[in-house]
């Protein structure tokens, strides 16, 4: 089936290579729990979904135990490897990363991945344990087992000490953002060093902390842009050049939210919902890592 849609614009890193800035998703509501082996039709086919409405920006991890479907979907989709933009991150084998990104790649079946990254800081006990990992991602890239390298939930500090030895700058740093928590130090850090952003749970306010600051002004802009909720925040990350990655099982979400490549918000409704988003702060993911206190 064509795609109806208008095609996902891409962002420029600083590497040279270009990402879609708007994903589809393999790990919440879709990670597994038990046999990495055991295959997940209906994800395999949810992915096939996706692609053929048009996404072309899959995001999985090692720790998902989804890149089995992934490959699967990719070979079945019939769409050549060059066309799709495929992320997935270690974590699990963080302490073999050479080893974790061969084995990555056996389960997505591809010589490559487009972009490779180091899932949270946490297993690190020191700098030189996050210095010591991210050399290794340089080696990756340098072998040509992953286009780009990045980083994920990482805060200033931790990028503070990969910097101090990196080559390479990070190209990305896959963070959750929405007006809940806009992380807004940390976006600034990324900004004087030309690390991308990429926003995951962008559509926390509507799906997990309602109710909230936004909630009146986001049905406003539906309303006016004949768009859901939802597309307005996907939109709302796009807008300030953040890649979201979202995901639903069901067909016409995915195809509703491609409609955030269609509009655009004016500067002055992206600084109202960033206003009243800063009333609220919320967290749904890895509360036990991150420090109550820590806001940024
Ligand atoms: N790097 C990380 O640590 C990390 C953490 C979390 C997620 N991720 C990645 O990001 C992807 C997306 O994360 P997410 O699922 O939190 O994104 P999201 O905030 O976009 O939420 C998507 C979920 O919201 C549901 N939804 C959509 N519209 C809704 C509505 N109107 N009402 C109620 N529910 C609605 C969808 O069905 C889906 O389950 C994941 O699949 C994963 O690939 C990465
Ligand atoms: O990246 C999503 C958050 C996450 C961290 N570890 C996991 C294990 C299974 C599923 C999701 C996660």
């Amino acid at each position: 089936m064509a795609n109806i849609h208008t095609p996902i614009p891409a962002l420029k890193l600083n590497d040279g290579t270009s990402i879609p800035v708007l994903s589809y998703g393999t790990g919440t509501a879709w990670y597994k729990t038990g046999e990495e082996s055991k295959i997940d039709r209906a994800l395999v086919e949810s992915i096939k979904t996706a692609i053929k409405l048009g996404y072309t920006h899959l995001d999985g991890a090692e720790v998902y135990k989804t890149e089995p479907e992934l490959g699967l979907a990719i070979k079945e989709s019939g769409v050549p490897r060059e066309k799709l933009y495929i992320t997935t991150k270690v974590i699990v084998n963080i302490a073999d990363i050479e080893g974790a990104i061969k084995n990555s790649l056996k389960k997505l079946q591809l010589d490559y991945v487009d972009l490779y990254l180091i899932h949270s800081p946490f297993f690190a006990k020191s700098d030189a344990e996050l210095q010591s990992a991210w050399a290794t991602l340089e080696k990756v890239q340098a072998a040509g087992l992953a286009k780009s390298i990045g980083v994920s939930n990482y805060l200033v500090p931790h990028l503070e000490a990969t910097l101090k030895t990196a080559k390479v700058v990070p190209a990305i740093n896959q963070i959750e953002f929405h007006p809940y928590l806009q992380h807004t130090e940390l976006l600034n850090f990324h900004k004087q060093h030309g690390i991308a952003t990429s926003a995951y749970g962008p559509l926390t306010p509507i799906t997990k902390a309602k109710p909230g600051p936004i909630d009146g002004y986001l049905a406003a802009l539906a309303k006016k842009y004949a768009v859901s909720e939802g597309e307005v925040l996907l939109r709302w990350a796009i807008d300030q050049d953040i890649v979201a990655i979202t995901t639903s099982s069901k067909e016409q979400r995915l195809s509703d939210y491609l409609r955030a490549a269609t509009f655009k918000l004016t500067p002055v409704e992206i600084k109202e919902i960033k206003e009243k988003g800063e009333e609220k702060h919320f967290r749904g993911f890895w509360n036990d890592k991150f420090e109550e206190s820590d806001r940024s």
